[in-house]
């Protein structure tokens, strides 16, 4: 059969929505108003859930009865999307859930799994391209990072669908979150004033390359770790742009101690087209996985979310969820 007589996918048709309303400018329920008429052109069922605090989506992802539904969609952020992946994670049927094919409405600040996946497909990111990439039914693999954190006697674990970020860029995203009303000018302003009175944070970093062969290990004074699952860390913000979402590859950019002020600033200011991997001081690898010591108790975040600053180990997942693409 050619492509051109191929049947095209099913329109999902039903659909459980969880809107959260705290989710960037809180315009989620507004953008919800919008994209309704989309979902019912093509004769798509949902239920709509509004999340009443943080935590509530987690739980109610790992709770849920998902046999009836062709996806799960979320009009927020990253962190909802979040959220969701580690609600399904860590629910009994785990391997079957996560399979369950995610839908993402940008409503949040960053949302940079969306407009990854809308640049990859050569579409605009906005909520309506967002809406319409559901209503197609094309599903895609997507690549999870597993974070295994060790504190005392126990082991945590988290699952990322974004980024672990260490240093600046995890006190830049945790310092700025009660600012979320400015948008992604939030985080411009936390970056400068983060760069401006610029701190170093020690930690011992091993790395594993995509041979395996022997970790490299890089005991050092940082500023910054930025571990990349997607290109796009914010629909501004391209930090990782060889990183592919399905390539079973983390991408990292390290910043460590003697980078000058201005250099850090060019890179910011060139980061959001990607093209401040050449400006020196800026590191960067494709790893498999690596694992983190940080020894000076702060700043470390998952998806942008703040987790306690203890050692973590990170791996690839490879196309472990599932994601509706344009
Ligand atoms: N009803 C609620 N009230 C307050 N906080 C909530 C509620 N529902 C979810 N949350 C929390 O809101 C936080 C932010 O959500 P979300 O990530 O969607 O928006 P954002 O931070 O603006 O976007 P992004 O992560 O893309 O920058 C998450 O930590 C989530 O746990």
């Amino acid at each position: 059969m050619s492509w051109s007589n191929q049947p095209p996918n099913p329109s999902p048709q039903r659909l459980e929505i969880f809107i959260n309303p705290a989710s960037g400018k809180g315009k989620s329920l507004q953008i919800f108003e919008q994209i309704k008429p989309i979902l019912a052109h093509h004769n798509t069922a949902f239920n709509v859930t509004c999340t009443r605090h943080a935590g509530d989506l987690q739980n109610r992802v790992k709770n849920m009865d998902l046999s009836s539904i062709d996806g799960l969609v979320v009009v927020g952020g990253d962190g909802s999307i979040h959220e969701v992946i580690n609600g399904l994670m860590n629910r009994q049927d785990w391997e079957k859930a996560i399979k369950t094919p995610l839908g993402i409405i940008p409503a949040g600040t960053s949302n940079g799994l969306c407009k990854t996946l809308l640049q990859e497909a050569g579409e605009t990111y906005n909520h309506i391209n967002a809406t319409i990439a559901i209503t197609r039914g094309n599903i895609q693999p997507l690549d999870i990072l597993g974070v295994q954190q060790s504190e005392g006697e126990s082991d945590r674990f988290y699952y990322s669908i974004l980024s672990i970020a260490w240093g600046l860029i995890a006190a830049v995203d945790i310092k700025s979150d009660n600012l979320r009303f400015l948008g992604s000018l939030k985080t411009d302003i936390y970056a400068l004033w983060e760069i401006w009175k610029l701190r170093h944070y020690r930690g011992k970093l091993s790395l594993i390359t995509a041979d395996c062969e022997s970790p490299l290990i890089i005991e050092d004074d940082y500023i910054l770790l930025w571990a990349m699952n997607v290109p796009w860390a914010a629909y501004n913000l391209n930090p990782a742009p060889h990183s592919h979402p399905t390539d079973g590859n983390i991408d990292v950019l390290l910043v460590r101690r003697g980078i000058s002020k201005f250099n850090l600033i060019k890179a910011f200011l060139l980061c959001n087209k990607g093209q401040h991997l050449a400006i020196p001081g800026i590191e960067y690898y494709k790893l498999r996985g690596f694992h983190l010591d940080p020894q000076d108790g702060e700043f470390l975040a998952i998806d942008g979310e703040p987790i306690s600053s203890a050692p973590i180990k990170v791996e690839v997942l490879p196309n472990l969820a599932r994601v509706f693409h344009p």
